[in-house]
């Protein structure tokens, strides 16, 4: 059978990331391991891989097998003891796996990240590299985020984020989202009987006045729908197509990566195809780089900057240090900041108001101390205050990722 990049249109082999939240893995009451669902998704992903194409699992469940292990009934609100569960589960989490994937004849691999690691670098790279070999391999890697190390300003937050983030790294055609629910409605389905299901979204910011999103993740799993927007949103913008689709029928993905690949992505689809929300992929998916700056690193201060700086920045220009209000925060060089710029408005009443508009997020070659010294010098200046001068700019125009697209959609915001 043959297959089409739903981007490019061309037939190949795709690469397909599939995230399966703790409601698909663990009963919520008893928390025992969803057999007959995991094997189902087993079968789904051999199948996939036998049709030719390369398959990562983002698994959650390793707090809710833990917790079954341990005897315990509820989540523990410490976080060092809900870091202790997620590492007995982790172990015997993967053991199923295994088990259920030998059965198959199918190799797999174990791949725990947190976000700070994708904060170096190096790090990243080699987390892409080992994912290449893999995937090369003919292994299925399954993946989910380090609870040990985590920290909560450091934490991924939810599968969802880290499944996106995934789907970035390795490049891939398409994200399926699992979750308890067909697809996106436009409001809560279980207590509205008129919410209506979305099935193409072109553009995540839009359905805000489309979609009423409340439901909360499951008892163990952290995540909801609006993590799941939040992910749509960031696999997206990598060039990802986003799917959302009801965990408890694992073979509906077949269906669905079978029929999108064999239409244009952009037309509408048969009705035969099994209920699930698509969020198409961005054209100019941003390069790689800067994607990983704006979404694989902790924010660690801000940068305010003037307005003839939002102008060069915008046309790509490196940030120079004389476009440079003030900073917040304490950073150092090599760290990721996010850069505002404060518009002065006055309102009807004749009152002065601030807007702080977000220009875009950049790693620094200076640190928040020598910022706030140099800010507002020409370039040439910089010897002279700091007794040195690195570099001639304070970001490099390769290492800022610019969101303000349109001031004028500010404006009226
Ligand atoms: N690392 C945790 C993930 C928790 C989590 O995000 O769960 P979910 O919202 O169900 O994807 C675990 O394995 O239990």
């Amino acid at each position: 059978m043959s297959h089409k990049n739903p981007r490019t249109g061309k037939s190949q082999s795709l690469t397909i990331v599939i995230k399966l939240g703790t409601s698909s893995i663990c009963d919520e009451e008893t928390n025992l391991p969803l057999l007959s669902n995991l094997s189902l998704m087993v079968e789904t992903i051999v199948k996939l891989k036998f049709l030719g194409h390369k398959v990562v699992l983002v698994s959650s469940g390793a707090i809710g097998v833990g917790l079954r292990r341990l005897d315990l009934d509820k989540k523990p609100k410490k976080l060092s003891a809900i870091q202790a569960v997620a590492a007995v589960g982790q172990g015997r989490l993967m053991r199923m796996f295994d088990d259920l994937f030998s059965q198959l004849n199918q190799p797999i691999a174990q791949i725990l990240l947190t976000r700070h690691d994708l904060s170096n670098r190096t790090r990243y790279i080699n987390a892409v590299n080992t994912f290449t070999e893999l995937l090369a391999m003919g292994v299925v890697p399954i993946v989910n985020e380090n609870d040990t190390v985590s920290v909560s300003e450091i934490k991924f937050g939810d599968n969802d984020t880290l499944s996106a983030i995934t789907a970035g790294m390795v490049n891939a055609d398409y994200l399926f989202l699992m979750t308890d629910v067909d697809c996106l409605y436009t409001d809560n389905p279980r207590e509205n009987p008129d919410a209506k299901p979305i099935k193409v979204v072109e553009d995540v910011g839009d359905l805000k006045e489309r979609v009423v999103v409340s439901t909360p993740g499951s008892s163990l799993g952290t995540g909801g729908m609006v993590t799941k927007l939040a992910a749509a949103d960031l696999a997206t913008a990598a060039g990802v197509t986003t799917i959302i689709s009801r965990g408890s029928a694992p073979k509906n993905i077949i269906s669905i990566v079978t029929s999108l690949s064999n239409v244009n992505p952009n037309s509408s689809v048969s009705s035969s195809i099994p209920i699930h929300t698509r969020f198409i992929a961005k054209d100019n998916p941003m390069m790689d780089k800067k994607w990983w700056v704006l979404h694989g690193l902790h924010t660690a201060g801000t940068i305010f900057i003037d307005e003839g700086a939002v102008k060069a920045v915008r046309h790509k220009s490196n940030l120079f240090a004389a476009g440079i209000v003030k900073c917040e925060g304490s950073f150092v060089s090599n760290q990721a900041v996010k850069l505002v710029f404060e518009k002065h408005h006055v309102n009807e009443n004749g009152k002065e108001i601030v807007e702080l508009i977000t220009v875009g997020k950049g790693l620094v070659n200076y640190s928040s101390s020598e910022i706030s010294l140099i800010k507002g010098c020409k370039s040439g200046e910089i010897g002279e205050k700091l007794g040195y001068a690195d570099c001639d700019f304070v970001i490099h125009r390769d290492n800022l990722a610019v969101t303000l697209k349109d001031p004028e959609e500010n404006e009226n915001n």
